[in-house]
């Protein structure tokens, strides 16, 4: 999959040494994020770049700063350590990485930027980015999730090319931080709009033999996967905090993919059926169910009987880290009920309106032929 080392240095724009020579002009990589993915996909860059002689050495890796309870800034500590004590403890990142907590100059030389934050982060992002990154920049979207605006629904990587009128291509994947950090073997998708060879530049530059990338022409399909199956995981630990077992949450995971797809093709009939076979698709949704933090805690809120908020659970199991599927969950359900879908999505109407507490979590599992809301009928 990976092209030659000479295809991708012919792509490269000539720049001359201070003796007048040739030399290729060098990516430099800016990773915009650094929680627990964001941190990983940093360490995975870096541990490419190192080899790559089409890029250069160092990953610069934007931080929202916060002060630890030791007094001492986040970024100081990354930059001495070599590690994310809050969000990646225990794992080295690569001397190349540099923590940089200010966005401006973070980006100011990048031509490849990596966005990895939480989604509701990003539309403030990409604001302050406006007018501060090199025009021929190229993008990557490891985000999941979506914005709904009063014109419609808009991924995250549209947000990032229209906003900042550059490429944005997406990766997505069964993906658990924490398992790819200790270099657990695992896949992911990267999806892409019309330009293979850009494709392919991603793939080379994250693939590792225990990280294995492949490329789909289905930039929306793979945006979407990635994105819904946060909902989906919120209903799988629904299922488990109330103990119903394992047919339950197949059947929950089940019933979640078909919505998954029908939702995706309704909004871009693009989407194809194959990329819900890829890892971004039915692989990401089965890890998430089984090992993600939105089960972990929608597991939490509903062995609570519904009585404490996802906020709280979120701020007490998750210590800083974000869930993207409760939000995921409240912007999908303003499409259905914008649309007059929702009927058409029982499960995805059923977790919304369960995490705003309109209905018990017990209704995640309540079936009859005589009650057309419930999402196992
Ligand atoms: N963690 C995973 O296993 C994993 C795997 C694949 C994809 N993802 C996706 O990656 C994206 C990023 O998740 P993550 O796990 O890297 O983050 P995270 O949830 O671990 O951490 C939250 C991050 O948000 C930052 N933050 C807090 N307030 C902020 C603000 N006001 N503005 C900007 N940043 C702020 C924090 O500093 C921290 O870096 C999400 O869309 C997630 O769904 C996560
Ligand atoms: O921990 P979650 O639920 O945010 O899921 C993490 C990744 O998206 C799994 O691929």
């Amino acid at each position: 999959m990976a092209p030659a080392q000479e295809q991708l240095e012919g792509e490269q724009i000539v720049a001359q040494n201070e003796d007048g020579t040739n030399c290729i002009e060098r990516s430099r990589v800016t990773v915009i994020g650094s929680g627990n993915w964001g941190s990983v996909a940093a360490k995975l860059i870096a541990s490419n770049t190192l080899m790559l002689d089409s890029f250069h050495d160092e990953v610069r890796m934007w931080v929202y700063e916060e002060v630890l309870p030791s007094g001492e800034k986040l970024t100081n500590v990354i930059n001495q350590t070599n590690e994310n004590v809050k969000y990646l403890p225990g794992i080295k990142l690569g001397k190349n990485v540099v923590a940089d907590p200010d966005l401006d100059n973070a980006v100011k030389n990048a031509t490849v930027l990596v966005f990895v934050t939480p989604h509701q982060f990003m539309e403030g992002i990409c604001q302050r980015l406006v007018g501060k990154i090199k025009p021929d920049v190229e993008a990557i979207s490891l985000i999941k999730g979506m914005e709904v605006k009063m014109e419609g629904p808009c991924m995250i990587s549209s947000l990032i090319s229209d906003q900042l009128g550059i490429n944005c291509c997406v990766l997505m994947g069964a993906n658990i931080a924490n398992e790819i950090a200790v270099e657990k073997f695992s896949e992911a998708t990267v999806g892409f709009r019309e330009n293979k060879e850009v494709a392919e530049r991603w793939v080379q530059l994250f693939s590792t033999p225990y990280f294995q990338v492949t490329a789909v022409q289905d930039v929306e399909g793979v945006e979407l996967c990635g994105t819904l199956k946060n909902v989906v995981a919120i209903a799988a630990g629904l299922v488990d905090g109330l103990e119903m077992g394992n047919n339950t949450k197949a059947a929950i995971m089940r019933i979640g993919l078909r919505e998954m797809r029908a939702f995706s093709k309704l909004m871009f009939s693009s989407v194809r059926d194959s990329t819900f076979f890829e890892s971004c698709g039915v692989a990401d949704l089965i890890t998430t169910c089984m090992g993600g933090r939105n089960r972990k805690v929608a597991e939490a809120f509903a062995k609570n009987g519904g009585k404490r908020s996802f906020d709280e659970l979120e701020a007490e199991l998750l210590q800083g880290q974000k869930l993207q599927g409760v939000s995921t969950a409240k912007e999908v359900y303003a499409v259905l009920s914008n649309r007059g879908w929702l009927e058409m999505f029982p499960l995805f109407t059923t977790v919304h309106e369960i995490c705003v507490g309109r209905i018990p979590p017990t209704a995640i599992v309540e079936y009859s032929e005589h009650k057309p809301k419930c999402c196992l009928t």
